[in-house]
């Protein structure tokens, strides 16, 4: 097997259990392309797609949801992975053995690149059920993937150092052109990084899971308003709108104190709400949330 995997463009995507963030992913590509979205400078960009689920429900929400511009494989998913180049694994940790070691799989993931965009789950403890023939990589996306406005990070496995002795059973390690192939697909939907794999738990608990904590923000923001009188959706359109704001203007480069001093006048409203929330402990609250789903995430792809 060569060590140089080579992706060519117009490939085959498939979705490996394509539930809540597989579909995420998928609409977000899907709209790119359909918006004109093309390679730059030689990147293979996928033409085709399939989408393995296991309830006939889910099968016709996706049949449905794109309008037919994706196959959808309710059994035989070793068929549909073997038909594919590129595989994004999108289902639960605790049924990735399950699904991986299925008849068929490990010789219809051979040669292919597989995304994992697992919680939990190292590249070691995939590599270790697909064999050495899969290139693993893994990504974390979030929900917001679906309108392309998400946060991705992905990881390379680290490369081994080879000994005579095990020389053959190493896994092949990813080329540095399939970079931007994976690139390509997580820019589509939002912010794509890269960082060392030993970063993704946090980066599960603070991008992976963030949405549903800015999102308790969000409606608290928003209960305050309505206890003040707004109109609920009046109260939610303006706290949405000022957390995409000032979230917009920190990725401009304004650091956040300083946002937060430009707003607080010397004896006003804006610092007598900030020490209630100091008072309260928000701070330390959220930074322990992060360090508690971090803590859970790590444990995720031990679950059985
Ligand atoms: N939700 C999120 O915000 C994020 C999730 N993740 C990770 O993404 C992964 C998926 O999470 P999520 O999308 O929320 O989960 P969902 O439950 O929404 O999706 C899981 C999918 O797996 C499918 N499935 C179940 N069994 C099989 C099987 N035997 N063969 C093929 N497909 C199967 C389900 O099919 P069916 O629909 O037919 O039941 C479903 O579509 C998790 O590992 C999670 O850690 C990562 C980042 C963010
Ligand atoms: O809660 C979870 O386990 C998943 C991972 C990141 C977001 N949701």
């Amino acid at each position: 097997m060569s060590t140089e995997l080579s992706i060519k463009n117009y490939y085959t995507l498939c979705m490996l259990a394509c539930g809540t963030m597989g579909s995420a992913v998928l609409s977000g590509v899907l709209d790119s392309l359909s918006t004109g979205a093309t390679a730059a400078s030689g990147i293979p960009i996928p033409g085709k797609f399939v989408a393995c689920v296991k309830r006939q429900e889910s099968a016709d929400r996706i049949t449905t949801t794109y309008a037919g511009k994706v196959e959808v494989a309710l059994h035989q998913h070793a068929q549909a992975v073997a038909s594919a180049d590129v595989v994004i694994l999108g289902c639960k940790p605790q049924l990735c053995e399950e699904i991986l070691s299925g008849k068929g799989m490990k010789e219809a993931l051979s040669g292919k690149l597989l995304i994992s965009v697992l919680a939990g789950t190292t590249i070691k403890q995939i590599q270790d059920i697909v064999g050495p023939d899969t290139i693993v990589v893994r990504a974390m996306p979030n929900t917001p993937c679906k309108i392309r406005q998400g946060m991705t990070v992905i990881s390379f496995p680290t490369p081994a150092s080879p000994s005579s002795s095990t020389v053959s059973l190493l896994p092949l390690t990813p080329a540095p052109s399939l970079k931007p192939t994976i690139q390509w697909i997580f820019s589509q939907i939002g912010r794509a990084v890269f960082l060392e794999e030993k970063h993704l738990d946090a980066c599960t608990a603070l991008s992976g899971s963030g949405p549903a904590f800015a999102c308790v923000m969000l409606e608290a923001m928003t209960d305050g308003g309505v206890m003040m009188g707004l109109p609920f959706a009046v109260a939610q359109e303006l706290a949405a709108q000022t957390m995409q704001g000032a979230a917009r203007m920190v990725l401009e480069g304004n650091h956040p104190a300083q946002i937060r001093n430009s707003v607080s006048t010397p004896g006003g409203c804006t610092i007598g709400g900030l020490l209630v929330m100091e008072d309260g402990k928000i701070r330390s609250t959220i930074a322990r949330s992060i360090q508690e789903a971090t803590n859970i995430a790590s444990s995720l792809g031990n679950k059985k």
